[in-house]
């Protein structure tokens, strides 16, 4: 969420912050009031205060730190030739970030830092998919998930006060596809239920094509059902071009198990049935076009199913996915590359307006909120529009 510039410029700068560098040349990091033990990925770490003091370009050394923790290359071609090349360091890069971001102290800066970003792009209210990782103290003492939560919460309400144009945050509670997901759906119900104005629901993530299907954890999913419990789906699905595979059903299935959007839905177009069912219950698709270009599911735009899905008018909003990692920051960058590129040369203010309203229409928010936001929102939309009639010729 936060630009990596910060992370390795501010964070890494930190007094206590070890670094160890792994055998398949990945980065770990880790704040400790000693020397850490030795683990089975790192064998040795070192103070990173010490280590700058030795070496003589500190400058072009976060400058490498930074490639740990992002996909940018010089030669994305060369160094990316593949889905599975880029996902690898994708998940290798989310792995680098954790110790710092998991610190616990370093975890609250983050959060604000990363709704100042937001809110900079002029971003008024955010959905952020999360783990809810445990975290850790200089100590080594580990605080759980519902403390997570709380600090989510707390450092939420502080920039809320803060910027009271902003109107708040929730969470989509999320499961990675290898971790045990049934464990974490009977978190998220607990959650859901002591946390409701900040818990959204639940997901699955993490790369779909060599992953474990919805279908596969159908037990877990009918959970909340069974419980009677309140638990609503945000899923990841058709994150994939392998047409036919068991993957590319889990649109369909998401559908069936009553999901409220879908992350990319890149697959929906050659599923006819599930394209109406979305149409139909009003399932808005979750667009990420620049991830989708940088982990490699589409080169050009106008090949993207999306194209087709915005001409028949199907519902849809825009997504950052992980800004951090692909080097932007804030929803502009995927706002621009959505009208450009998928709505080409028809898409116009209209084109603009409509997502930005699909955002809060589509959002998990109460219909009150849902609509305070709306109204918010608009008078921003047409104060903007009236101040650049002239200036940017929107007659
Ligand atoms: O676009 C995406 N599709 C599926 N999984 C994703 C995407 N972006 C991030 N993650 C998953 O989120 C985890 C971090 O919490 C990562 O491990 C990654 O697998």
């Amino acid at each position: 969420m936060v630009s990596v510039e910060w992370l390795v410029k501010n964070v890494t700068y930190r007094p206590h912050c070890y670094i160890c560098f792994t055998w398949d040349n990945s980065v770990r990091f880790l704040f400790s009031d000693k020397q850490p033990f030795p683990r089975w990925d790192c064998l040795y770490w070192q103070l990173l205060e010490a280590l700058r003091a030795r070496i003589g370009d500190p400058t072009r050394f976060d400058d490498s730190l930074m490639q740990h923790l992002t996909l940018f290359t010089e030669d994305p071609e060369r160094e990316y030739p593949n889905q599975n090349v880029v996902w690898e360091k994708f998940e290798k890069a989310f792995i680098a970030a954790a110790g710092l971001i998991t610190h616990a102290p370093v975890l609250r800066d983050y959060i604000y830092k990363g709704l100042e970003e937001l809110y900079y792009d002029n971003i008024m209210y955010l959905e952020l998919r999360s783990g809810l990782s445990r975290t850790y103290e200089l100590d080594g003492t580990i605080h759980d998930k519902v403390w997570t939560l709380k600090v989510f919460q707390e450092v939420t309400q502080m920039f809320v006060q803060d910027h009271p144009d902003f109107l708040g945050a929730r969470i989509i509670i999320s499961a990675h596809r290898l971790s045990e997901v049934k464990t974490v759906v009977k978190e998220a119900i607990q959650l859901q239920k002591d946390f409701p104005d900040v818990v959204a629901g639940f997901d699955i993530v993490g790369r779909e094509d060599d992953g474990r299907t919805l279908w596969f954890f159908r037990e877990a999913l009918s959970l909340p059902a069974q419980l009677g419990a309140t638990l609503p789906f945000f899923f990841h699905a058709g994150e994939t071009d392998d047409e036919g595979s068991d993957v590319d059903q889990n649109i369909l299935d998401a559908l069936l198990f009553n999901t409220s959007r879908i992350g990319h839905g890149y697959a929906i177009a050659h599923h006819p049935l599930a394209k109406e069912l979305s149409r139909k219950r009003n399932i808005a698709v979750e667009l990420c076009p620049i991830s989708n270009q940088v982990l490699k599911l589409v080169s050009d735009l106008r090949n993207h199913p999306a194209v087709v899905l915005m001409s028949e008018g199907h519902p849809l909003v825009i997504s950052s996915d992980d800004p951090s990692l692909f080097g932007t920051s804030g929803l502009s960058y995927d706002f621009y590359q959505a009208f450009v590129g998928i709505g080409g040369l028809k898409a116009n203010l209209g084109t603009l307006k409509e997502l930005a309203s699909n955002s809060i229409r589509y959002s998990s928010l109460p219909t009150n909120l849902k609509n305070k936001l709306h109204d918010m929102w608009l008078e921003k939309w047409d104060l903007f529009i009236a101040n650049n009639t002239t200036k940017y010729n929107l007659e």
